[in-house]
């Protein structure tokens, strides 16, 4: 059984200032429309801060880790110890993430939601029911107890995240063969062929990736998921702990009014999991970026989404939604900091 808050209803964003916002932008000195989707985010957030000065000055960034039992069959490019090497990198501030988070003064928690690991390390809250998945090719890879503490443990973290104040959070994670769980849990929910949806991840080749979807493939016979299957039972057969403990946290941020700025292909299906069992977050995500995994555009798609940067990246651990923040900052600073017509004495529009 799920947790009981994960269909707790979302509120809506803030009509009122949402039209604010759009008026506001009509009256800056520009053409109607000319800073494109900058207008559109400032406005998105604008409602969802229930603000007339919209800001994304106060960003955490949680990052949540897990190891995978399906990483036995040979269907990453890298071997499964670089999930615990790779925290106490995070830890140490010497990966991506902790340089991104570090030069745009985003708080980063680093969370071990299940990673092999058996000591805790410095600077790492370890939140875990168990050391990694089972093997989804051989059984299921969580009881419906471990799924339902991964969620709570993407609750906890929203919660520990109020003593920032934040305007707008970011999740990440880390975990070896992740990109094959995200693949199963996405090509179960979307009814489609793994091998549509399959992609390198860390760094596969074309026969590599084939080897991939076929693992997928013959999962999701294993485990009955073909078509329309429960999304908790999809959970439970191929899920990760780190992808549902972010699935509990985007939903949890967002029964708090906390907007959610999604990176890429991991947690976008960790997103298409949340809408899909409490459709009402769908309003509190914003689209970082279309990452270079295959799936990704079949993700972003299915929830009506379009990402707003593109640049070829295909890491996760949050640093596309983390290099898009610089992006937002700015949509903001304009809304805020540019003059109306009426204030610089410039003429508007001919009617
Ligand atoms: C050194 C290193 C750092 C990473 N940081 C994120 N990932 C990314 O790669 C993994 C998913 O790819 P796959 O499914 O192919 O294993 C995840 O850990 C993801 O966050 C990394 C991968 C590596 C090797
Ligand atoms: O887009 C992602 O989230 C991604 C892609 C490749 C590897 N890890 C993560």
């Amino acid at each position: 059984m799920l947790p009981e808050w994960i269909s707790v209803e979302c509120a809506a964003p803030s009509e009122t200032h949402r039209e604010a916002a759009l008026a506001r932008q009509a009256q800056l000195t520009k053409p109607m429309g000319a800073l494109g989707r900058l207008e559109e985010v400032a406005v998105a957030l604008a409602a969802l801060q229930a603000s007339k000065t919209p800001g994304a000055d106060r960003v955490p960034v949680v990052l949540f880790a897990g190891d995978h039992g399906i990483a036995a069959r040979g269907v990453s490019a890298y071997p499964p110890e670089v999930t615990v090497q790779m925290l106490g990198n995070f830890a140490g501030g010497g990966a991506a993430i902790s340089v991104l988070s570090r030069s745009l003064g985003c708080p980063l928690e680093v969370v071990d939601a299940g990673t092999l690991a058996v000591e805790p390390m410095r600077g790492v809250v370890v939140d875990k029911p168990r050391r990694g998945t089972r093997d989804f090719s051989v059984e299921r890879a969580l009881t419906p107890e471990e799924v339902a503490f991964a969620c709570d443990v993407g609750h906890r973290a929203v919660e520990r995240q109020a003593g920032h104040a934040p305007q707008l959070l970011i999740f990440g994670e880390m975990g070896i063969g992740n990109t094959t769980s995200a693949a199963a849990m996405a090509a179960a929910l979307l009814s489609c062929a793994p091998a549509d949806i399959v992609g390198s991840g860390t760094g596969l080749d074309a026969e590599g990736r084939a080897k991939k979807a076929k693992v997928i493939a013959d999962a999701l016979a294993r485990h009955g998921l073909a078509s329309d299957a429960p999304v908790a039972e999809v959970m439970e057969a191929v899920g990760g702990l780190e992808i549902i403990a972010m699935t509990g946290a985007i939903i949890a941020a967002a029964q708090r009014r906390w907007p959610v700025l999604v990176d890429g292909f991991i947690v976008s299906v960790a997103a298409l999991v949340a809408v899909r069992l409490n459709p009402s977050c769908r309003p509190w995500l914003l689209f970082s970026h279309r990452s270079a995994e295959r799936g990704h555009g079949m993700v972003l798609e299915a929830l009506g989404a379009r990402a707003l940067i593109d640049l070829d990246l295909r890491l996760g651990e949050a640093s596309g939604a983390a290099t898009a923040l610089p992006i937002i900052r700015l949509a903001c600073a304009l809304h805020n900091g540019m003059a109306t017509f009426a204030e610089a004495a410039v003429s508007g529009r001919e009617s």
